[in-house]
């Protein structure tokens, strides 16, 4: 694939962001207030007589140096962020040269993950604008589901009208869920007559996964055979069960039959309950070796179950780069955003991540490429096998070189497939350590991709106008903590590894590429310096301690202020510019403070129970199911609280706190007990916490809906906000 010609014309262009420069020379101002502020606390430290002046100020200090290390750690990313562009219509027109695309999607939960929600991540992708004699879609169930296999016969034959219905008609949108809730006008006879077709099949996988079985659903003899390894094994669980590897749809045979289908290939990877599977990075090496057995295509496309794609010519832009001769030969990912669509209106869970899969990747797209965010990425297949001066074959073992050759349902093929999909292929071998997706975390999108680029690899970040794909992001604010706090341990099983960015990185790539993996790495810290800004000042508040902070006179103040207002303004000026709205930039910086107090504490507990053994957590799956009730809400832009969860827990303290602060601040001030020069800066935090969390107090005593705050919650929340209160005033 690398020694095809373009046509002329450029294929890709790149340049800096205007915002460079004020960037760099911010960043040198705001590190003189750091170091300001530092000389402050120490000169405090020293200089004071009283021991909780002394002990609160310590505490200060430890929040501010981990709040400026964050800081120093999220400069790299904005020292030389880039946009690029490519120009897919300067590519050659000749598409035979195109190499193949073989594209994995994962599921892993047909109750979690709705098997027609699949369906139309397959079928989109299955309808690109590729030579469908090059497009193979492998779809990994880690469920072990007929109800997924069963969908995807389903959509098998459905393709065979979709496919041509959407390239005769040059649509854009080729999932079909989104094409049919997108139009509001009946069409054609055609299109009626294909939208009948569809819900019909919508109607069938329901039913199917509705009644958890596939009974009545299947009548001819040969489906029959194809679900027999479901009730011909004894004690079949998702856990445990043999390899099943089914070619659903294949190319060579529907191009006898006179129709142009690419490839479709269920994949079930052998399970059992002694052998690590090693969640999604497992499953997309089960995928390589397979595919490697079958087509063995040069690029390969990962792809989230719950990520369709929403342009047809999205593989023609990776071409852009991987067909370009003059192009870095160590280009490893063509990275795409992930866009998620049904986000409410104000994005109140901070959700669409604009800061992070926009912002950051444009910062590190001026380093050494984005990093690999686990779906709509573009690999060069060779690049999993090795560093790029070394001579891997791309193949589970060279001896199948043959293979790609013969039909994909042949029974070498199939022998070959099912054994490299098999628990034992791994043992003693670099997968998942040298080669592979790689093992060891949580989060096997962030390893992956900072590994290889320690390899030596790079990556480029593209990102069209219309959005190359579109996924679902939680709708609750329990699943979207508990997905923070499931990111947060897999950035911990890094932080603590041989691998730290900040200690293996700095060594391995250009620094600042191993800052950028590093800020994520130190994410979970993040909770020292906000616990102890959204608790100490307050509870030295209510307890009518000695100013933390310096008086309104004191101007030393300005420094603060400074401080303060700089980052935030920033944020905002970034996170707008980056395509956002002011109020999300709001509604997510809420966010951050909320997993600040919530999932990534928790997840600092639940890493060391796991690393004694205490107990282990595992990957907990995003649900993608909504019930109706909630999304009506969520439409709203009102918080789902819903289930009493210890997640909830600190942040309804911070909100009982904050308020209690700001309401005895402002008593004593009133009586005259205290002056508002010397506690402003207490009253100012308390009243910025409070407005933080007034869907908290909301959802506390407000609402009466299901989604408000469980009781349990509210009481547990409150008489631990009052035990908080108590241990504070012996302190004080
Ligand atoms: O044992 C498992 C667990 C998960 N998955 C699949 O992994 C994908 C992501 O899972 P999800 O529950 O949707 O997690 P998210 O937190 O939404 O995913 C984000 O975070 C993951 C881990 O960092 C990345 O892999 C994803 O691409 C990224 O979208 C889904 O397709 C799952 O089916 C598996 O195949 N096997
Ligand atoms: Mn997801």
């Amino acid at each position: 694939m690398d020694k095809m010609q373009p046509s002329g014309g450029v294929l890709h262009t790149k340049s800096a962001m205007r915002r460079t420069w004020p960037n760099r020379i911010f960043a040198a101002t705001y590190l003189i207030a750091i170091f300001a502020l530092i000389f402050h606390h120490c000169r405090n430290i020293i200089s004071t007589t009283d021991r909780t002046t002394r002990s609160v100020t310590i505490t200060m200090l430890v929040a501010d140096l981990v709040l400026a290390f964050m800081w120093t750690t999220r400069q790299a990313f904005r020292m030389s962020p880039i946009r690029r562009q490519v120009f897919p219509e300067n590519l050659t027109v000749d598409s035979s040269e195109y190499p193949a695309l073989d594209v994995f999607v994962c599921t892993a939960d047909p109750y979690k993950e709705p098997p027609i929600g699949v369906v139309n991540t397959a079928l989109s992708l299955m309808a690109y604008d590729y030579p469908t004699e090059k497009l193979s879609v492998y779809v990994s169930d880690d469920g072990g589901s007929q109800l997924t296999l069963f969908a995807l016969i389903e959509a098998a034959e459905f393709a065979k009208h979709w496919l041509p219905y959407c390239k005769n008609n040059n649509l854009l949108d080729r999932s079909p869920e989104a094409y049919f809730t997108s139009l509001t006008n009946f069409g054609t006879v055609k299109h009626d007559q294909i939208k009948v077709m569809y819900e019909r099949m919508k109607m069938r996988i329901n039913n199917v996964v509705e009644r958890r079985s596939i009974d009545g659903y299947v009548t001819d003899e040969e489906a029959h055979r194809t679900f027999a390894i479901w009730q011909s094994t004894p004690g079949f669980t998702p856990q445990n069960h043999p390899t099943i590897v089914q070619v659903v749809m294949e190319s060579a045979t529907e191009k006898d039959n006179g129709r142009q289908m690419p490839n479709l290939v269920y994949v079930s990877r052998d399970k059992n309950k002694s052998t690590p599977h090693n969640y999604k990075a497992g499953a997309l090496n089960v995928l390589l070796r397979v595919s490697a057995t079958m087509t063995n295509a040069p690029m390969v496309l990962t792809q989230d179950c719950d990520m369709f794609s929403n342009d047809p010519k999205t593989p023609l832009r990776a071409l852009c780069y991987y067909t370009d001769p003059k192009m870095d030969p160590n280009l490893a990912l063509v990275q795409f955003p992930q866009t998620f669509h049904g986000i409410n209106k104000d994005d109140i869970y901070g959700a669409e991540l604009r800061d992070i899969v926009f912002g950051n990747c444009y910062g590190m797209d001026g380093l050494l490429g984005p990093l690999y965010i686990g779906s709509g990425a573009f690999f060069r297949r060779k690049i999993f096998f090795g560093s790029p001066g070394s001579h891997i074959p791309s193949q589970p073992s060279d001896s199948h070189h043959h293979v790609a050759s013969k039909s994909i349902s042949s029974v070498e093929v199939m022998t070959m497939a099912r054994h490299v999909a098999g628990c034992n292929f791994e043992a003693q071998s670099k997968w998942g350590s040298e080669i592979g997706f790689r093992y060891g975390s949580l989060v096997e999108d962030y390893n992956t991709g900072y590994r290889i680029q320690c390899q030596g690899w790079r990556s480029v970040f593209c990102n069209p106008v219309r959005p190359a794909f579109l996924g679902s992001s939680p709708t609750t604010l329990h699943d979207i903590l508990t997905q923070s706090k499931r990111w947060s341990m897999g950035l911990l099983d890094v932080t603590v590894s041989k691998y730290n960015p900040l200690l293996f990185g700095v060594q391995s790539m250009n620094p600042l590429q191993a800052f950028c993996f590093g800020h994520y790495a130190f994410w979970p810290i993040w909770s020292i310096p906000y616990t102890t800004y959204s608790f100490l000042p307050q509870l030295a508040l209510i307890n009518s301690s000695p100013a933390i902070f310096p008086k309104v006179t004191d101007p030393w103040l300005f420094m603060y202020v400074f401080l303060f207002l700089g980052s935030y303004a920033q944020d905002l000026i970034e996170y707008v510019t980056y395509g956002s709205t002011a109020k999300r930039w709001w509604n997510n910086q809420r966010m951050w403070m909320m997993r600040s107090l919530s999932s990534f504490p928790f997840s600092i507990i639940e890493y060391i129970q796991e690393r004694c053994g205490l107990s282990s957590f595992g990957y907990n799956v995003t649900s993608k199911v909504v019930d109706r009730e909630q999304s009506e809400r969520n439409e709203k832009c009102i918080f789902e609280f819903g289930v009493p969860s210890p997640l909830f827990v600190p942040i309804t303290m911070a909100a009982i706190i904050n308020l209690w602060a700001l309401v005895h601040g402002m008593k004593q001030v009133v009586m005259g007990n205290e002056s508002l020069e010397d506690v402003f800066m207490q009253m100012f935090l308390a009243g910025f916490g409070v407005l933080n969390c007034w869907p908290i107090y909301e959802a506390m005593v407000l609402r009466t809906d299901k989604g408000k705050m469980p009781l349990k919650t509210t009481l547990v929340s409150t008489s631990l906000a009052w035990v908080v209160y108590l241990g504070s005033s012996f302190a004080f």
